[in-house]
């Protein structure tokens, strides 16, 4: 079998668009999110209707079969903005100029498993990931870290790619975002869109802390408006940390379509300008903001310019908020020494 399989489909069509295709790579894209993820970035829901896109699809040898059926129906889908398809296991292809990286392709936890019991599996896949968006990206490339530990994950990618800048790297916690949204809307019987404002601070594992301190419920707190810190605490917090692991058990497997929609939330948040006074949660390089260890990749609340990004100063913290959300990043630094040992 060959070192790498590469297909390029239709390479020359809707070539007549006049903007300039962005290129991103999704690893694991044979997988069940690259699955629910692939179709929405060609169709447009990711850098928006009048931008074209050149799709890199990565897999392991094994996967590349199936990712060709995937790739004929991405074809058949007739996308539009869909300007070429790449497929491969050859990371260096994959990469190249690529101009966002969304490293998915990782082995899922099953039932019983913490997302940290992964790192001995997944963890040395993003050595040579970093290595290769390091040697092969677009000069300004950025990463969205999904396979688990994500966080961690992140971090290691990061740690071999010395040349690409520390702000383009990220991870994800904005599943866990929508999630605690959702539970609030339900308990507060509003429309989800009516929830903001909402961080979830931390690791993406059952310690993550989602502040429902600083969240809005129709512009109101969010306490003032449940009434119920005894609920908050003890019944939304473990909810929504736990709620991963609460789909597997329902599944049989992990989330996929919800974990596609929060990459592309994720991407948009990061790229279109955030509305005043909101904010959303992304995994990045921590420099110490808010006491938090640096050099972690931690959840924090992010606004961008569309442009650039930002974490939002003056969010104020509880002494119980302060406390979760140390306890999270105690277990991120475990997860660092951890993975620094094994690589
Ligand atoms: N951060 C989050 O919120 C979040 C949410 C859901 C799932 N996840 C994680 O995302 C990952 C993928 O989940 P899934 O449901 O798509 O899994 P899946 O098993 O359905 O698909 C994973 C795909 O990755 C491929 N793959 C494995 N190693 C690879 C490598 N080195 N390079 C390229 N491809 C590789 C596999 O062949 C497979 O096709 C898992 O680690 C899961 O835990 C994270
Ligand atoms: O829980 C998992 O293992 C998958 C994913 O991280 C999730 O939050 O759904």
């Amino acid at each position: 079998m060959s070192a790498y399989v590469l297909y390029k489909t239709n390479p020359y069509r809707n070539q007549s668009m006049s903007k300039k295709p962005i290129r991103v790579a999704i690893t694991g894209a044979a997988g069940n999110i690259g699955y629910a993820l692939l179709f929405r970035i060609a169709s447009g829901q990711m850098f928006g209707p009048d931008q074209p896109v050149a799709l890199n699809l990565i897999e392991i040898e094994p996967g590349m079969n199936a990712l060709r059926g995937v790739a004929m129906e991405l074809d058949d889908c007739a996308f539009p903005l869909l300007t070429e398809i790449v497929q491969t296991s050859d990371l260096n292809v994959g990469f190249k100029d690529v101009n966002w990286a969304l490293l998915v392709g990782s082995v899922p936890r099953k039932q019983g498993m913490e997302r940290a019991d992964l790192l001995g599996i997944n963890g040395k896949i993003f050595v040579g990931q970093g290595k290769a968006i390091n040697d092969n990206a677009a000069a300004d490339v950025r990463i969205l870290v999904v396979g688990n530990p994500c966080n961690t994950n992140c971090l290691i990618a990061q740690k071999h790619a010395p040349k690409i800048p520390a702000e383009r790297w990220f991870a994800m916690t904005r599943l866990d975002e929508n999630r605690a949204k959702t539970q609030l809307a339900q308990k507060a019987s509003v429309p989800v869109k009516d929830i903001a404002n909402l961080c979830v601070w931390g690791n993406h594992s059952p310690t993550m802390f989602p502040d429902f301190y600083n969240a809005k419920i129709s512009g109101k707190p969010a306490l003032d408006v449940i009434g119920d810190e005894t609920w908050l605490k003890d019944t939304f917090v473990p909810k929504v940390g736990k709620r991963g692991a609460e789909i597997i058990a329902a599944r049989g497997a992990s989330s996929a379509a919800s974990a596609a929609n929060a990459v592309v939330d994720t991407v948009v948040s990061l790229t279109t300008k955030t509305a005043p006074s909101e904010f959303h949660s992304v995994c990045v390089l921590s420099s110490g903001e808010y006491g938090v260890p640096e050099g972690i990749i931690t959840s924090l609340p992010i606004k961008s310019d569309g442009e650039k990004w930002e974490v939002v100063k003056g969010v104020q913290l509880t002494d119980y908020a302060k406390e979760q959300i140390a306890k999270s990043n105690q277990e991120l630094l475990d997860e660092r020494e951890m993975a620094l040992a094994a690589l």
